[in-house]
């Protein structure tokens, strides 16, 4: 039996035991090392920033929490028990909105309660208020912009209260003051609601500003190189010294060995 706190969806260590992951590509009999072995655990409530330079397997994590799909070696733990598969307990939210186009805001972000027959108007409502969206419920996604979109994808996921919130670049496709404040209104649900995030982006200031701890990720094979637990008094402020020291030393991590522009 799950206890309350599991219902709850809060309180689940999330564990990585000697994780691998490989693909074998379609092309040629050459196999891909996408993770090499990863340990990691997560406690309920952190923030978690994947940053690393493309193809290091930061996607691949995340796919793999979700239970979308299976280590090649190692084992995944949620509360003690192995990861087998996809769950209303993960939520996932990905750089571009996967919303529904044909219909509406709300019936977007009530979608997943009425597949599993639990309508809850008000929870829908309060969702919608929380990002300030309850005037453009009965709008479809092709009337929003980028952000408001988002927005829709982000509480689309949070109405099953998941244990973990899984971001996917969420708000890479974003201008920059869109993206600043969207940064903002994630750290109020998260503190509101106080599930674990794991969020991967490009942005090292963003991995710094939102998350309690920063995972910096190497390629072939993908692995991680350093976590950093960001210890900056709240909020954060993006020009002080101690956030710019962060921001040097994850950026030369980055930079040691490939010259790109993450
Ligand atoms: N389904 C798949 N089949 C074959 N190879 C894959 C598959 N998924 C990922 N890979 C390979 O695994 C490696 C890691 O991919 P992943 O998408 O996790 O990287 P990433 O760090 O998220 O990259 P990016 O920043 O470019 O999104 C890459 O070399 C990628 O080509």
């Amino acid at each position: 039996m799950a206890s309350v706190d599991e219902k709850q969806g809060h309180g689940r260590v999330l564990e990585f035991d000697k994780v691998t992951k490989s693909f074998a590509k379609t092309d040629s009999n050459e196999i891909t090392h996408a993770l090499a072995e990863v340990n990691l655990t997560i406690q309920p409530g952190e923030f978690v920033s994947i940053v690393g330079t493309s193809g290091c397997g930061k996607s691949t994590i995340l796919r793999l929490i979700a239970g979308l799909i299976r280590p090649t070696t190692g084992e995944i733990r949620l509360g003690g028990k192995p990861i087998v598969g996809a769950g209303p307990d993960r939520g996932m939210v990905f750089q571009k909105a996967t919303l529904f186009p044909w219909l509406t805001v709300e019936k977007n972000v009530s979608f997943s309660l009425r597949m599993q027959k639990k309508q809850d108007k008000e929870l829908v409502e309060h969702m919608l208020k929380m990002v300030g969206l309850e005037d453009f419920r009965k709008d479809y996604p092709h009337q929003l912009s980028g952000g408001m979109a988002q927005r829709v994808a982000l509480v689309r996921s949070l109405i099953n209260h998941p244990d973990i919130l899984l971001l996917d670049e969420p708000l890479g496709a974003l201008d920059a003051f869109t993206r600043m404040n969207m940064q903002d209104e994630i750290l109020n649900i998260w503190r509101e609601q106080k599930q674990t995030v794991v969020m991967v982006t490009h942005d090292v200031e963003e991995a710094i500003y939102m998350g309690t701890r920063v995972l910096v990720m190497e390629p072939r094979p993908g692995r991680v190189k350093a976590d950093i637990p960001i210890e900056l008094a709240e909020p954060k402020q993006r020009d002080s010294e101690e956030f710019q020291a962060y921001r040097n030393r994850i950026l030369k991590m980055l930079d040691l060995k490939h010259h790109t522009d993450h």
